[in-house]
């Protein structure tokens, strides 16, 4: 179960469809995630809304019906916001926002908001005040003005208050001047990435909250911040690590989501370089996650968006000891065994058998197995290393296995 923190939640409702290529079960992990997106955010979900549709309504999202049941739950329950799985247009937005009388929210909303509330460096709070600024600027026209005034909270923070009222022009002006703030960082940060001359960089990739950071702090002893929330980390770490006597770079960077908003990838575009000039991925998978493969999709989907689909690849499958099958009755003539009921032994005959070496499964947090994975790592790391510098292989000798 979440957490519950003393501090107030902000009451919200969450709103899905379900369209004909999704089933129950996907629908109802969807909305797992958006409860778990708004959790992070700071709300707490009162009820879920679904309604079976070909396709989302292009005015309303939802039929105007199930709106008017929604709007009576709201008016029942002092519900503060209703949240939308989806990227609403602008359009949407505003016709929604006239019927509910509350706040209206997106999915996108809602990862700006968290990124928002998460950014620690002025980096990262340029990046995404310039994710928030692109998202505003089509939406600027008459939004929220029919409701009297903003509390504030989840999706208010960044430039939507102060500049909902003036101009397109000065959201394009300061989207100009974020932009020149980051290339001039972005320069820096070239320099500095080439500065760490001649050393193979390895890249954490996956997902939101698989254990890319814990597996950092485990293999380079550093403390990056690790929180069963999303999106703990958006800038990126890098730390030299040393397996054997073969140093080289790991960098742990900011995790992936299903539907990552556009202008996130866009304004991260600098922090996902990172990614793009990895030597090598490793990709991190929370096997004990019911929707993993889902996940490795989505995952696999934004980096090809970066060109990073075809980099030297190995599967890292995180949180082994979390893992539970469903228990399955063998002696049940009806039941037809699924993943579900799959045992890890099981799972690795899959596909997953046929990435061989390049598939591996520890648990970060019990350290299990991180002998075989720090092995599988240097292997392939050694192996860039020696065709990169080929008069330096002396220096490396192969990797003697140290008692743990
Ligand atoms: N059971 C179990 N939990 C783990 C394991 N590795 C990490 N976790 C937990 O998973 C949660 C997320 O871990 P992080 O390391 O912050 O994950 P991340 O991938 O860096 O997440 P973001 O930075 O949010 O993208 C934390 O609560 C960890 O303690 C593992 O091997 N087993
Ligand atoms: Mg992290």
């Amino acid at each position: 179960m979440l957490e519950k923190t003393d501090i107030k939640l902000e009451r919200a409702v969450l709103i899905g469809v379900i369209t004909k290529d999704q089933d129950e079960l996907q629908a109802r992990e969807y909305l797992d995630e958006l409860e778990f997106l708004t959790f992070t955010a700071g709300g707490e979900v009162v009820k879920r809304f679904k309604q079976k549709m070909e396709a989302p309504h292009p005015k309303t999202f939802i039929g105007t019906g199930k709106l008017q049941e929604v709007l009576n739950f709201i008016k029942e329950n002092e519900i503060d916001t209703a949240i939308f799985d989806d990227e609403l247009s602008a359009a949407q937005e505003r016709n929604i926002s006239k019927i509910l009388e509350c706040k209206v929210l997106d999915r996108t909303n809602l990862i700006l908001d968290i990124f928002a509330q998460r950014a620690q460096t002025s980096y990262a709070r340029t990046q995404v005040e310039l994710a928030q600024c692109e998202y505003l600027l089509p939406r600027l026209k008459g939004m929220w003005t029919h409701l009297e005034r903003q509390r504030g909270g989840i999706g208010m923070r960044g430039p939507g208050e102060r500049e909902i009222e003036t101009d397109r022009r000065i959201v394009r002006d300061r989207i100009t001047l974020l932009k020149d703030k980051l290339k001039v960082i972005d320069k820096q940060q070239a320099i500095q990435r080439g500065n760490r001359g001649h050393l193979v960089r390895v890249a954490l990739v996956g997902y939101t909250n698989v254990g890319k950071s814990t597996l950092m702090n485990v293999i380079s002893n550093s403390e990056v911040f690790v929180e069963d929330k999303l999106f703990a980390t958006l800038d990126t770490t890098v730390r030299k690590v040393v397996i054997g006597n073969l140093p080289f770079l790991v960098s742990d960077t900011v995790g992936f989501i299903r539907k990552l908003p556009t202008q996130l990838i866009e304004s991260f575009k600098s922090t996902l370089d990172e990614v793009r000039e990895a030597d090598l991925l490793l990709h991190v998978v929370d096997i004990s996650h019911h929707n993993f493969e889902e996940q490795i999709a989505s995952v696999r989907k934004i980096l090809n968006e970066i060109d990073s689909g075809q980099k030297p690849t190995i599967m890292v499958f995180n949180k082994i000891d979390a893992y539970e099958p469903v228990p399955f009755d063998e002696d049940d003539l009806i039941a037809v065994k699924t993943k579900d009921n799959y045992t890890l032994e099981e799972w690795k005959k899959t596909w997953m058998n046929k990435i061989g070496d390049d598939a591996i499964f520890i648990s970060a947090l019990n350290k299990e197995n991180l002998e075989s994975f720090k092995h599988r790592v240097y292997d392939e790391v050694r192996d860039i290393h020696v065709t990169r510098f080929p008069y330096n292989d002396f220096l490396y000798p192969d990797y003697i296995e140290e008692e743990e």
